[in-house]
């Protein structure tokens, strides 16, 4: 048993960002700019892009929090995504999900001008990503692949289970693991006897987002556990899989916290100087 420790990876990724921010900045290039939209009060969603913002500020990146109401209308919030598709200091924009009920998130991330969408998750860029072009790739499911990569993990040919079929995780992790030429099995809600599936991964993928879904006997010996979901319960933070229970099973194993989370960050950091690179080097600011 090994684990895959997302927290020193992640940590190395953003040391290499900030130096490249220095370099740029001592050029006399204007730093890259990340807005992160937040609509509604909900308290995980909070943590997590006071988080982001965080890790912006860290490795000298522009920040831009936009705090909206609970209520506002979808039209308010669009007239708030066009404002920063517009503004030149802002290369990556992030709209915090989930959207309280009565907003449509594909219309949201719709509106998101491609070349700024750094979660990955507007119809052009999720396209690309099925269909092998290159574009922005959604944070987790990159930052699983880079982590697997990171530790010399295998992905060829191996038999990869994804649980759940999330927008955010599910589906595009099983992309991604479909492109490094796993055999890809997408287990939901509505699969019959998961156990049946989970039993044959050579990786796990769990994306489900409910505490300990995943028990040790749910796992073959040596396999490659990635933890993609978290829960929090009464203060305390749970991944789908009951790690404890696995280290002496699994060959790797991602724990929670420390795992698929800081490597979710590091990516958005990486999308967004991708980004910045083209608007300030190339130009690039097409729809
Ligand atoms: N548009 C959008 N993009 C997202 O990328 C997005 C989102 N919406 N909505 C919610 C999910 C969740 N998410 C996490 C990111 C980092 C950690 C993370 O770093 N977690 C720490 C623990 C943090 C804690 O203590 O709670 C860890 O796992 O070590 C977790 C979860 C991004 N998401």
């Amino acid at each position: 048993m090994a684990v895959l420790d997302g927290q020193t990876l992640a940590k190395k990724i953003r040391a290499n960002i900030k130096d490249e921010i220095k370099k740029f900045v001592d050029m006399g290039k204007r730093p890259p700019g990340l807005a992160v939209v937040l609509v509604g009060e909900d308290p995980a969603s909070q943590l997590y892009v006071s988080m982001k913002e965080k890790a912006c500020k860290q490795v000298g990146m522009y920040s831009k929090k936009v705090l909206l109401p609970q209520d506002i209308s979808e039209s308010e919030l669009l007239d708030n995504i066009h404002d920063l598709n517009e503004d030149p200091n802002i290369d990556g924009i992030l709209v915090q999900l989930p959207l309280p009920r009565g907003l449509n998130e594909h219309v949201i991330n719709e509106n998101i001008k491609t070349d700024k969408d750094v979660d990955g998750f507007s119809p052009v860029n999720f396209g690309k990503l099925h269909l092998g072009i290159s574009g922005f790739e959604p944070c987790t499911p990159k930052g699983i692949i880079r982590l697997l990569k990171e530790y010399g993990i295998k992905i060829e040919g191996k038999n990869a289970v994804v649980v759940g079929r999330s927008n955010i995780v599910g589906k595009p992790i099983a992309a991604l693991l479909l492109r490094e030429n796993a055999t890809v099995t997408i287990c939901h809600s509505k699969t019959e006897n998961l156990k049946d599936y989970t039993l044959r991964a050579d990786i796990l993928v769990s994306a489900v987002g409910k505490a300990h879904i995943i028990k040790s006997d749910m796992i073959k010996e040596g396999a490659v556990v990635v933890d993609a979901g978290t829960t929090k319960v009464e203060g305390k933070l749970y991944g789908d899989c009951d790690y404890e229970n696995m280290l002496a099973k699994a060959s790797w194993i991602t724990p929670v916290p420390g795992g698929v989370g800081p490597m979710t960050i590091a990516m958005l950091l990486e999308n967004t100087m991708e980004a910045y690179k083209k608007h300030v080097f190339e130009n690039i600011n097409s729809k």
